[in-house]
């Protein structure tokens, strides 16, 4: 149960007011400690023939019951107002640390199994939070109250009326550990199914395209059927908690019915005192039945907490980079033997060169040959083996990763856009540029006679993760919010791959004279691209091949030659279509 222990930071806040909820619920119990009492008394009016006594313990008895529905209301939405305060402060915590993370934390990561965290396994702990929480402590009240009340009446009998609990302290221990290892059986087993709905969703048009639904739907099913398993394990754990906690009461109240019946019958005892003690064991009866459910709760949510672990148990990530204070310094870049592998699998192998600032470089080679994992290495979304990567002669390892993002423009290969419009998609980041610089952005990135033909303008909706547009367009309205925030150092992969050659050749030719005195690194399988470029490096199977200006490996012999080559022939074949 350590994993619970991560709850208490997030309950210290709201300590006032649980404070409050408990002292309510001390007065609840207070007030239903009353109702037995006067029931005790008004037997006993009744059987000293006392009708006015009588009708002053039921009036009693019929306030403290209306004063105990009150109090129970104002500690019930004390408890669950915190409750719900604590997974806001939760989901807030999660995905500011999610934000923070790095790459490798993805590639290990499933998307619906971390959503899955946010809803299932956060309304796990807010359930355990309010109402498991709300329900222990009125247990203990309970039990401590009715505790002293049984034993006020009769110390004998209460010893014999309490022998079955032990019993169920046995169950609850042993049934405890299976439950929590088939909670986070069943909540892994929740996170696949997510997976594959979120998978359904975004992959819809290549489920259409491929035809591939009904494989889908099988893969569902099975995964579906084994959440079902595991759900019904974990029922079959629970039953076997309820029964015991539903018939100890039942089990107190006859013992203390037999026994005790036989000692008013001896005069040891008053008829109004069996009753109020009975009264007082069926009390028992409740949070002793809800204890079973609680127990459940609380080690669902301990697997949820479990699950949250790999997230909240990380250090807080440093505030991020604000978008107002640009570093549009170019820096020298060097490379040093990077090595670097995705987890088991090598991928570069001894990488070495050296950018001077303000350089325009290319970096080319085949597909897979490594020149997205070097841009990802140089923008710190991985880190390197051995090697090391120097940003003006300081190691990149070393450096403050809010600064240096503040330095960086980085376009991903398939860059994604966020639901909003597409003037919030060109201008994230830098929310108070004016019209003047949207237009010249759109320009540079030759989207303005797009964007004109659009009803809506800037205004167009671009759908999740920019559906509405084009590969082509996404891609450009990408590099129009990277020239938005703008940076001393461009890393930019492949950021044309879905743009016909000329299309390509235009943005590259009007992005240029914007990246002046910019250090830029172009990652891009277009060779024709690199024209006029002050230095190329070329890559093949993770390693550096070639590198020198476009002209010197244009005239040699080598990959760089044979990529020309390639392209050439490709242009020839498209032309001749
Ligand atoms: N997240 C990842 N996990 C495991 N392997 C990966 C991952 N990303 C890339 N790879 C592998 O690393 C190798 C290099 O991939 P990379 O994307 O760097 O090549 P690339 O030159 O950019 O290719 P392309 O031009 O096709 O985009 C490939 O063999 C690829 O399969």
């Amino acid at each position: 149960m350590k994993s619970l222990r991560f709850l208490i930071p997030y309950l210290l806040p709201y300590r006032r007011l649980l404070l409050a909820g408990v002292v309510w619920l001390v007065l609840t119990n207070a007030l239903a400690m009353v109702i037995p009492w006067m029931l005790k008394g008004g037997i006993e009016a009744v059987e000293g023939g006392n009708y006015r006594g009588l009708a002053w313990f039921a009036l009693l008895l019929a306030l403290a019951a209306v004063l105990r529905g009150g109090t129970r209301q104002l500690s019930r939405l004390r408890f669950l107002r915190t409750a719900r305060r604590i997974e806001v402060d939760l989901r807030r915590d999660l995905l500011t640390r999610l934000l923070g993370q790095d790459a490798p934390f993805f590639d290990h990561h499933r998307t619906g199994d971390l959503l899955s965290r946010f809803t299932n396994d956060l309304t796990n702990i807010r359930m355990l939070a309010g109402f498991g929480v709300l329900t222990l402590a009125n247990a203990v009240l309970v039990y401590l109250f009715s505790l002293v009340m049984l034993l006020a009446l009769s110390p004998g009998l209460t010893l014999i009326a309490l022998l079955p609990y032990p019993f169920m302290l046995i169950v609850v221990k042993r049934v405890s550990r299976r439950l929590l290892q088939h909670s986070t059986l069943v909540q892994e087993s929740l996170g696949r199914v997510s997976e594959a709905v979120e998978e359904g969703v975004s992959g819809q048009a290549v489920i259409r395209a491929g035809n591939l639904a009904e494989d889908r739907c099988r893969r569902f099913a099975e995964l579906n059927d084994d959440y079902l398993e595991r759900n019904l394990v974990l029922a079959r754990l629970r039953a076997l908690v309820l029964p015991v906690m539903i018939v100890i009461g039942p089990l107190a109240t006859l013992l203390a019915l037999y026994f005790g019946g036989a000692r008013v019958m001896a005069g040891e005892l008053g008829l109004g005192e069996l009753i109020a003690f009975n009264a007082y064991l069926v009390q028992l009866a409740w949070p002793t039945l809800l204890l079973g459910w609680v127990l459940t709760l609380t080690q669902r949510a301990a697997a949820s907490m479990e699950r949250l672990d790999p997230l909240l148990g990380t250090p807080e990530p440093a505030p991020f980079a604000a978008s107002a204070t640009r570093d549009l310094r170019a820096p020298a870049m060097r490379a040093a033997g990077l090595d670097f592998a995705y987890g088991e699998r090598p991928v570069l192998h001894g990488l070495t060169f050296d950018i001077p600032p303000g350089a325009l470089v290319g970096v080319a080679g085949g597909t897979g040959s490594g020149k997205s994992t070097l841009l990802k290495l140089l923008s710190r979304l991985y880190r390197p083996e051995s090697g090391k990567v120097f940003v003006d002669g300081e190691d990149l390892a070393d450096l403050d990763g809010a600064a240096y993002r503040r330095r960086l423009a980085a376009v991903p290969q398939e860059g994604r856009l966020f639901s909003g419009t597409l003037r919030e998609n060109l201008l994230y980041g830098v929310p108070e540029a004016d019209d003047d610089l949207l237009r010249q952005i759109a320009e540079a990135v030759c989207l303005e006679e797009e964007v004109a033909n659009f009803a809506e303008g800037y205004a167009t909706r671009v759908g999740e993760g920019g559906l509405a547009l084009s590969g082509g367009q996404r891609q450009r309205v990408c590099l129009g919010r990277a020239l938005a925030a703008d940076g001393g150092l461009w890393l930019l992969d492949d950021p044309f791959s879905h743009l016909d050659a000329a299309t390509a050749r235009e943005v590259w030719a009007r992005l240029r004279p914007r990246l002046a005195g910019r250090t830029v690194l172009l990652a891009s399988g277009r060779v024709s691209l690199f024209q006029g470029m002050d230095w190329v490096l070329v890559l093949k199977d993770g390693s550096i091949c070639q590198q020198g200006t476009p002209a010197e490996l244009a005239a040699a012999d080598g990959c760089y030659a044979r990529l020309a080559e390639r392209e050439r022939l490709l242009a020839e074949l498209e032309g001749s279509a």
